[in-house]
C-alpha cells in the first residue's frame, strides 16, 4: 500500500460510542475502502487501561488498512498532525448540574483540545464534535484554534437526519433510499428541527405525499427531536452505535461528496444564511463536494418552518451567550 495513512484522533476513545466507532473506521468505512488509517486514542488517565484493551482489540481484527495506534492523556500529542479529529469524549449532566456547569465543565475539554488542535493539527484538518452539548462544545474548540479555518469545525446532527429518514419513510410506506433533501435545522437538542417541505419522496414533495400536518407536528417532529432521551429511557444508556454510525455517515460524506440533487444535514459555522446570526454552529442543510461543503441556498421556508428555525437557533444563540459569559470563547 503505498497511500500515505490518515490521521484521525478519537476523543473518549474508552466510552461507549469509542466502541462501536474505532472498528469501522479501522475497517475502512470513514474515509474509504482504500485509504489507510492511523489511531490517535486520546482518553482521561483514568481510562486510558480500557483504552489499551480497546486497542488490543483492534489489533486483534488485523484491519488490512489500520498502519498504527497511539493512545495518550495528552491532546498536545493526541492531535499532533492529525486529519480527521473526532471530539466525542465530554463531560455528561449530572444529578444538580446545572446548565451553566455544563457547559463550563465542557469548555475545561473543548477550549484546550481546541488550542491543541491549533497548535499541532495537519493543515487539512476536519473536526466533527460529538461531546454534547455538541454544537456549542464546537464553537468553544473553534475559538480557541483562531489558525484554523473556522468552517473545519463542525457539529453533528447526522444522528437526528438518520433518524428522521426512518420515520418519514416508515409513514410513507417507502424505504430511506426514496427519500432526498431532508434537513435538520439548528441545535443536536430537543429544539432542533426536522423539515420535510424541501424534502422529496421520489421525486414529490414529501409534505405533500404525506399530507398530515397533525402527524407533522404532534408525531413526526417531537419523536425525531426527542429521539436520543428514547433512547436512553429504553437502553438505560444514551444512543452509541448508531451515534458511531452517524459520525461515520458525516465524515464519509464531507469528504466524499453528496449525491447528485441530494444534500445531507451538518451543523456548521453560519454564513448568515437563513437569518442566522453568523458563527452559530448550526445545522443546515450542505452540499459536499472535493472535501469542502456549501449550505444550500434559496430554499424556500414556511411559516411553519420558520418558526420553529427561530426557536431552535434561538436556543444557540442563548448557549453562545452563556459561554462568552464564562469566558470560554
Ligand atoms: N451529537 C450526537 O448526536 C450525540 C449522540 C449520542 C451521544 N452524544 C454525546 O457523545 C458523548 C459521548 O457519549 P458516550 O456514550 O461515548 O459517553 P461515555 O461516557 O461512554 O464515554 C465518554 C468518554 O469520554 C472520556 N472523556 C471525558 N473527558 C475527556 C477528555 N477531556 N478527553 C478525552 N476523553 C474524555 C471519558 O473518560 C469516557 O471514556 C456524550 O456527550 C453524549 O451525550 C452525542
Ligand atoms: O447523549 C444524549 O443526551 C442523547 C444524544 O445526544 C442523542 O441524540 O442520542
Amino acid at each position: 500500500m503505498t497511500r500515505t495513512p490518515v490521521n484521525v484522533t478519537v476523543t473518549g476513545a474508552a466510552g461507549q460510542i469509542g466502541y462501536a466507532l474505532l472498528f469501522r473506521i479501522a475497517s475502512g468505512q470513514l474515509l474509504g475502502a482504500d485509504v489507510p488509517v492511523k489511531l490517535r486514542l486520546l482518553e482521561i488517565t483514568p481510562a486510558l487501561k480500557a483504552a489499551e484493551g480497546t486497542a488490543m482489540e483492534l489489533d486483534d481484527c488485523a484491519f488490512p488498512l489500520l498502519q498504527g495506534i497511539d493512545i495518550t492523556d495528552d491532546p498536545n500529542v493526541a492531535f499532533d498532525g492529525t486529519n480527521v479529529a473526532l471530539l466525542v469524549g465530554a463531560r455528561p449532566r449530572t444529578k444538580g448540574m446545572e446548565r451553566g456547569d455544563l457547559l463550563e465543565a465542557n469548555g475545561g475539554i473543548f477550549k484546550p483540545q481546541g488550542k491543541a488542535i491549533n497548535d499541532h493539527a495537519a493543515d487539512d484538518v476536519k473536526v466533527l464534535v460529538v461531546g454534547n452539548p455538541a454544537n456549542t462544545n464546537a464553537l468553544i474548540a473553534q475559538a480557541a484554534a483562531p489558525d484554523v479555518p473556522a468552517e473545519r469545525f463542525t457539529a453533528m446532527t447526522r444522528l437526528d437526519h438518520n433518524r428522521a429518514l426512518t420515520q418519514l419513510a416508515k409513514k410513507a410506506g417507502v424505504t430511506v433510499s426514496d427519500i432526498s433533501r431532508l434537513t435538520i435545522w439548528g441545535n443536536h437538542s430537543a429544539t432542533q428541527y426536522p423539515d420535510i417541505f424541501n424534502a422529496r419522496i421520489g421525486g414529490k414533495s414529501a409534505a405533500e405525499v404525506v399530507n398530515d400536518e397533525k402527524w407533522l407536528a404532534e408525531d413526526f417532529i417531537p419523536t425525531v427531536a426527542k429521539r436520543g432521551a428514547a433512547i436512553i429511557e429504553a437502553r438505560g444508556a444514551s444512543s452509541a452505535a448508531s451515534a458511531a454510525n452517524a459520525a461515520i455517515d458525516h465524515v464519509y460524506t464531507w469528504v466524499n461528496g453528496t449525491a447528485e440533487g441530494d444534500w445531507t444535514s451538518m451543523a456548521v459555522p453560519s454564513d448568515g444564511s437563513y437569518g442566522v446570526p453568523e458563527g452559530l454552529i448550526s445545522s443546515f442543510p450542505v452540499t459536499t463536494k472535493d472535501g469542502q461543503y456549501e449550505i444550500v441556498q434559496g430554499l424556500d421556508i414556511n411559516e411553519f418552518s420558520r418558526t420553529r428555525i427561530d426557536a431552535s437557533v434561538q436556543e444557540l444563540s442563548e448557549e453562545r451567550e452563556a459561554v462568552r459569559s464564562l469566558g470560554l470563547i
